[in-house]
């Protein structure tokens, strides 16, 4: 098993699935947890010295926070009804509370906050939808929390690969502190797949070599990218849902292509013109 693949496993009491944690990832800013709540189960949780972005990926529930409530929210009952999702963005020095009011599959999407900005709800209405690539490198994106939106450090985004396509493509990296040409950001992908019994290859690689693991991913499978490009292919009969969570010193989103292969993007693009 490839060190960068973190499996998840059956729900603890608490109904945590998969964890990922900066001293776990080897790396300085990027948490990432998913839980799995049955019908009214509760998870409370204080953000101490980090930000959140709760990501409802499927099923209903009440939020609240030190001073903010929301009652019954949620839409889709699984990811791959593809519409944007409910989220709430929760600050660092804060905690919160979800009740789940169906069976919950929740995303917590966690890095360095400063507490600069209140708690509040990110509705299906506030995300970004986007396609992004063509022909066979065309992909749905719903940016949750771009850069655009307030946030200290966290960079939250869902993207839908469909069978026999490639996303993340052309290959590209934000390894780098070289602003403004490159940012540098860790980066999770926690993968679904439908069907469930199938798989997703990423490959996470870098200039000199020195990284270059191709992976088989299985549904649920968290894939860490510390460094280096990630591409992702589906296989055909395969959809690919991954949820990146992105973070570093600076919160951007600058990243480079790899110079053998962007050339793709140009090509499939003025194929579509055609
Ligand atoms: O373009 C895509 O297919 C998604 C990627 O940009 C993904 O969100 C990522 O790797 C961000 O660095």
């Amino acid at each position: 098993m490839s060190r960068f693949i973190i499996s998840s496993h059956s729900p603890n009491e608490e109904g945590n699935v998969v964890r990922v944690t900066p001293e776990s990832a080897g790396w300085e800013y990027v948490g990432f947890e998913v839980y799995a709540l049955t019908k009214g189960q509760t998870l409370r949780k204080e953000t101490i010295d980090q930000e959140a972005c709760l990501v409802l990926l499927k099923g209903k529930a009440n939020i609240h926070t030190r001073h903010e409530r929301w009652e019954n929210i949620g839409l889709r009952m699984d990811v791959f009804e593809k519409i944007p999702p409910y989220s709430v963005y929760v600050p660092s020095n804060d905690v919160y509370e979800v009740q789940a009011l169906t069976d919950l599959e929740l995303a917590v999407c966690l890095a360095p906050g400063k507490g600069t900005y209140p708690a509040r709800l990110i509705p299906p209405s506030e995300v970004g939808v986007e396609m992004r690539g063509a022909g066979n490198i065309e992909r749905r994106i719903h940016n949750i929390l771009p850069e655009s939106k307030p946030a200290d450090s966290l960079l939250v985004v869902e993207v839908f690969t469909p069978e026999g396509n490639w996303s993340s493509y052309p290959p590209h990296k934000h390894d780098q502190h070289n602003l403004p040409h490159e940012s540098y950001l860790e980066e999770t992908y926690y993968h679904q797949i439908n069907p469930d019994h199938g798989f997703m290859v990423q490959r996470v690689y870098t200039d000199d070599r020195s990284i270059d693991e191709t992976m088989v991913v299985k549904n649920g499978d968290v894939v860490l990218v510390p460094k280096g490009y990630h591409p992702v292919s589906a296989p055909p009969g395969y959809e690919g849902y991954y949820l990146n969570v992105m973070a570093g010193p600076v919160r951007t989103w600058k990243f480079r292509n790899d110079p053998d292969h962007e050339w793709v993007m140009e090509s499939k693009l003025a194929a579509k013109q055609k």
